[in-house]
């Protein structure tokens, strides 16, 4: 007659457990068992430190087996049992989903955003970074707009920025201004096309491996449209609010919209809604101009219920200033154009905003 298993377990059942005193199978010491044809092989799973009074165990369990009709050989292996606990399922804590981070040093982040291209973000973004530095903030202005950088050009800096340790960027710095540019790391010339996966490995090297330093506020200044890089900023990083840029054109005035609705929904805080080609001030005679209506922004920040920040007007110095590399809260301080982007500094300092 041939061996079975249930014959083998049922010699083993007449064996004592030293420890537990029960059967070495009701104990649960007996591991592997496999009985082929007359071979019967198995493991006593034990504890190490009792080794020397399972050995007379172990004998009798081979005789026991040995003696059963048919078996041939029998081999019996005394193994340490484990010392760890079973991991404990049911109560298992899940890994927790990672929230939006802060970034060491960095106390605040705005973001600067725009419905569509054009309407002057960058142009804000680099006048209140200066503006805020000579509010005697410590600043950093992220250039995030992989569309078309302009930060470089606007603050007047070029060349690559270093990395001496091959890990740690570093980034550069006017008019009291920390910068740096996603441009930056590209060729100028150089037409990118940026895949959503490459946007946001870009953002976090731009946020985490530039050596920002302490700063008290950091200006984000996105690439126009609600996209993927508004998006992964406000889910990665702890962005404490944002501005919206609009013109006030009605066209503008949707994209705005938008704008604020895709940070409303994100859970972002919205500063205000800045207006910037407000009114058309004469470069030669000073004359004002509506060109594009007046209290078109105001009257949709009021049904959106948010603040209205500052009306930028349109003004040629402020172009030349920006194409020339000095914004003109640098350039012309005194001139009422640089005062509207001064007003909104103090006011985004006096509300903690920056
Ligand atoms: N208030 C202003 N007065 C005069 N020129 C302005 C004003 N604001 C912006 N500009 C000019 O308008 C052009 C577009 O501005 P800017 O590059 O800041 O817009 P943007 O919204 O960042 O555009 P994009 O999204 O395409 O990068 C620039 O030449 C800039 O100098």
């Amino acid at each position: 007659m041939a061996l079975t298993r249930d014959a083998v377990l049922a010699a083993l059942k007449e064996i004592t457990d030293p420890v537990s005193g029960s059967d070495v199978v009701s104990a649960g010491i007996i591991r592997a068992l496999t009985v082929e044809g007359g071979s019967v092989r198995f493991v006593l799973e034990i504890d190490p430190a009792k080794a020397e009074a399972y050995k007379p165990v172990r004998d009798e369990c081979e005789a026991a087996v040995k003696g059963l009709d048919g078996a041939e050989t029998v081999s019996v292996v005394m193994t340490a049992h484990q010392q760890k606990a079973p991991p404990d399922l049911k109560g298992a804590q899940k890994p927790k989903p990672q929230g939006p981070q802060k970034v060491a040093g960095i106390d605040r982040v705005i973001a600067v955003a725009s419905g569509k291209g054009g309407v002057g973000k960058s142009t804000v973004s680099a006048n209140l970074a200066c503006a805020l530095a000579a509010e005697g903030r410590r600043v950093g202005l992220l250039d995030a707009d992989v569309y078309g950088p302009s930060q470089p050009r606007m603050l007047g800096v070029s060349g690559k920025p270093a990395s001496p340790d091959g890990k740690t960027i570093l980034p550069l710095r006017n008019y009291g201004v920390t910068m740096m540019s996603i441009g930056l790391m590209t060729n100028e010339r150089e037409a990118v096309v940026w895949r959503g996966p490459m946007l946001m490995g870009a953002l976090q090297q731009m946020m985490n491996q530039v050596q920002w330093g302490a700063l008290d506020v950091l200006i984000v200044d996105l690439p126009p449209g609600t996209g993927d890089v508004a998006m992964t900023l406000a889910q990665k990083y702890v962005l404490d609010g944002a501005v919206v840029v609009s013109t006030p054109q009605d066209v503008a005035l949707l994209d705005a919209r938008k704008g604020i609705d895709m940070f409303a929904k994100l859970g972002t805080p919205i500063f205000g809604l800045i207006e910037n080609m407000s009114t058309h001030i004469c470069s030669n005679c000073g004359h004002e101009e509506h060109i594009f209506g007046h209290g078109g922004v105001a009257k949709e920040a009021q049904e959106m219920r948010v603040p209205l920040l500052a009306e930028i007007p349109l003004h040629l110095d402020i172009r030349t200033a920006s194409d020339g590399g000095a914004p003109i809260v640098v350039s012309k301080p005194e001139s009422p154009q640089a005062q509207a982007f001064r007003d909104l500094a103090r006011k985004l300092v006096e509300a903690g905003q920056a």
